[in-house]
């Protein structure tokens, strides 16, 4: 089949959407779409344990699948989305709808960009041949030829061993067995880098194969059916683990020829060699912040549910905030404490102070807070969820990923870069890691969260001894974010301490991109912020804090912080995956 035309109307061809467990964190919501729980209940971000892939064997065993792939290469995580059709299109397809809104977005590099068949793989149907074999597919016969005599000529083996010799260097490994023979390479049980460790070695003996594949590619998200199109998966891994990735992939996925996978990422730049050497793969790229606005936008016209409220109790053990122990200890003191009108951010805090005390989780009662879905939507002025992909434009990107990018979206087809800063995600990652020895950025946000920052931070209080009244700060506001550490003494507790140090650094990194999306949105003078990135990901303490402290003169905040919607750029970077357009003008949507 050298072509397919598919109407692309997504919204009228899908089935109703079915809410996973409310008590879950997980979900993209495409509208419409119907998540797949065959998986495994306990899916988190990279988990390592969990169950190999997102295929479900049943879905696809004897079907002639191709899946097509997103890849966002960014410093730290590498996303992958890809979509698994379920069988022939064209059996499927009926004409197009040339009014459809994906159609009209094909301008200015924002929409749908010429995208070719080859950015396709398919997945191999033997599951005992391995768990997650992906071999390219030929969509004609002729071309099929082509990929075997490319397979032919392919020589990953000198970068195999080339590989395998670098990791001999550092790790353990059998020198009794030749290099090709090798099995197993161990890498070393401490290795403590403060990331997720999702694959432990290196095999080729099938058996181990699966196991191996299935821990690199810890399931990101829960696969998400478009009925009667196929599946979307989510995968991610650590960008570090680009050579393994692409061992095992080659390894073990009979890439059989040279084929364009969509990609964005600085990764796909600095890596397209390499996936071409190693694996035989040629990226086809797109610029990161256009996909990151693409997949945005795809999301926010088919991904319109927020999913999940905070559990009630889910923020035991304190919050992020701007620290209120000072501010009650100041309030005694008349003299020293602004009144409501001179300093309206103090009484805010005491009244979210007294809201919050009730209960004690650290999160306001507050019905209209979700999180959890696509995007996680908090209206300030308004009850509910409000973002309408229509009336949110101009709005601005704010997405913090190993640093930040703020970005001005002003219309479907128009955007700008307008600011940035390096104290990003891999910022809180990194220091957090080399301050408390924890390893990865589930234990780093885990551990703030039941720290308490002000015995870390100098407050305004502690160098004015309460409100500095005319310049309109609380005695509470962080005047220094780790600034009490100047003193050896408390230098020598904090080491002690590391849930403190982790709370300080997440809220010192937090408070500083929340100030800049602040100045930015008013600089800008727009009224809707989006916050975005793995940065965000299971960091309800960012979300809190954001939306408590940081943004509220701004109407309207949204948070894209589920994994699979963390994912955007790579979504964005295949958004041709949902929505092509072949060479010949037509719609493809899988
Ligand atoms: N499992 C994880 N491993 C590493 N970092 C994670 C993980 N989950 C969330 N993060 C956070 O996400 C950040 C990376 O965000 P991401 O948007 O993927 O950026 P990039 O594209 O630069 O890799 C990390 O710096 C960290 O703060
Ligand atoms: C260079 C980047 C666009 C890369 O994106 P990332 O992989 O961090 O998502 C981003 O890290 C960034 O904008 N850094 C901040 C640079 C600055 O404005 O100071």
């Amino acid at each position: 089949m050298d072509e397919v035309i598919m109407r692309c109307s997504i919204k009228s061809r899908l089935s109703p959407l079915i809410l996973p467990d409310s008590n879950s964190e997980k979900g993209l919501y495409l509208e419409n779409a119907i998540e797949n729980h065959n998986s495994h209940p306990d899916n988190a971000f990279l988990k390592s344990d969990y169950p190999l892939s997102p295929i479900n064997p049943a879905a696809w065993k004897g079907a002639s699948s191709r899946a097509r792939f997103g890849l966002d290469i960014g410093g730290t995580l590498c996303k992958v989305v890809f979509f698994e059709p379920l069988d022939d299109l064209d059996s499927r397809a009926p004409g197009i709808e040339s009014s459809s809104p994906c159609f009209s977005s094909d301008k200015n590099g924002l929409g749908v960009e010429m995208i070719d068949q080859e950015n396709s793989l398919s997945m191999s149907n033997s599951l005992t041949e391995c768990c997650c074999s992906l071999k390219l597919h030929s969509f004609s016969p002729r071309m099929k030829e082509s990929n075997e005599e490319a397979f032919c000529t392919a020589s990953p083996i000198e970068y195999r061993k080339r590989f395998l010799m670098k990791q001999a260097c550092t790790n353990s490994v059998d020198e009794s067995e030749s290099v090709l023979n090798i099995n197993f390479i161990k890498e070393p049980a401490s290795r403590n880098d403060g990331y997720f460790h999702g694959t432990t070695e290196l095999s080729i003996d099938p058996a181990k194969c699966s196991n191996n594949v299935r821990k690199l590619w810890a399931s990101s998200h829960d696969p998400v059916i478009l009925s009667g199109r196929g599946t979307l998966y989510f995968k991610c891994f650590e960008t570090w683990r680009i050579d393994e990735f692409l061992f095992l992939t080659k390894e073990h996925a009979l890439v059989t020829t040279r084929r364009a996978l969509g990609a964005t990422g600085g990764g796909a730049r600095k890596f397209s060699s390499k996936f071409l050497e190693i694996a035989g793969l040629e990226l086809n790229r797109f610029d990161e912040l256009k996909s990151l606005v693409r997949g945005i936008g795809f999301l926010m016209k088919y991904a319109q549910h927020e999913s999940f409220e905070y559990p009630q109790g889910s923020f035991q053990g304190g919050l992020i905030q701007r620290p209120f122990k000072s501010l009650e200890d100041s309030s005694n003191d008349s003299d020293e404490t602004l009144s409501e009108e001179e300093n309206p951010d103090s009484a805010n805090q005491f009244r979210d102070l007294d809201a919050i005390s009730e209960n004690q989780t650290g999160l306001k009662e507050c019905d209209k807070t979700k999180i959890g879905g696509a995007f996680f939507c908090h209206d300030l002025n308004r009850n509910g969820p409000s973002h309408d992909a229509q009336t949110l434009y101009p709005y601005l990107i704010v997405n913090i990923g190993s640093g930040v990018s703020i970005l001005l979206v002003e219309s479907p087809e128009q955007f700008k870069r307008v600011g940035g800063t390096s104290l990003g995600g891999s910022t809180f990652l990194g220091l957090t890691s080399a301050l408390t020895g924890c390893t990865s950025f589930k234990e780093a946000v885990d551990l703030a969260a039941t720290g308490d920052s002000t015995e870390i931070d100098m407050l305004v209080g502690d160098i004015y001894g309460g409100d500095y009244s005319e310049m309109g700060l609380a005695a509470t506001t962080v005047a220094s974010s780790f600034g009490k550490l100047v003193q050896p003494s408390r230098r020598e507790t904090a080491m002690q301490s590391p849930q403190h140090l982790a709370k300080a650094t997440l809220l010192m990194i937090t408070n500083n991109i929340g100030s800049l999306a602040k100045l930015h949105a008013q600089a800008t003078g727009v009224e809707h912020v989006l916050f975005t990135g793995s940065f965000m990901h299971g960091n309800k303490y960012f979300v809190h804090f954001i939306e408590t402290w940081i943004c509220r003169d701004i109407t309207e905040i949204l948070f894209s912080s589920s994994c699979a919607s963390a994912s955007n750029k790579a979504f964005g970077c295949c958004h041709g995956i949902l929505v092509q357009r072949t060479d010949k003008g037509h719609i493809l949507a899988a």
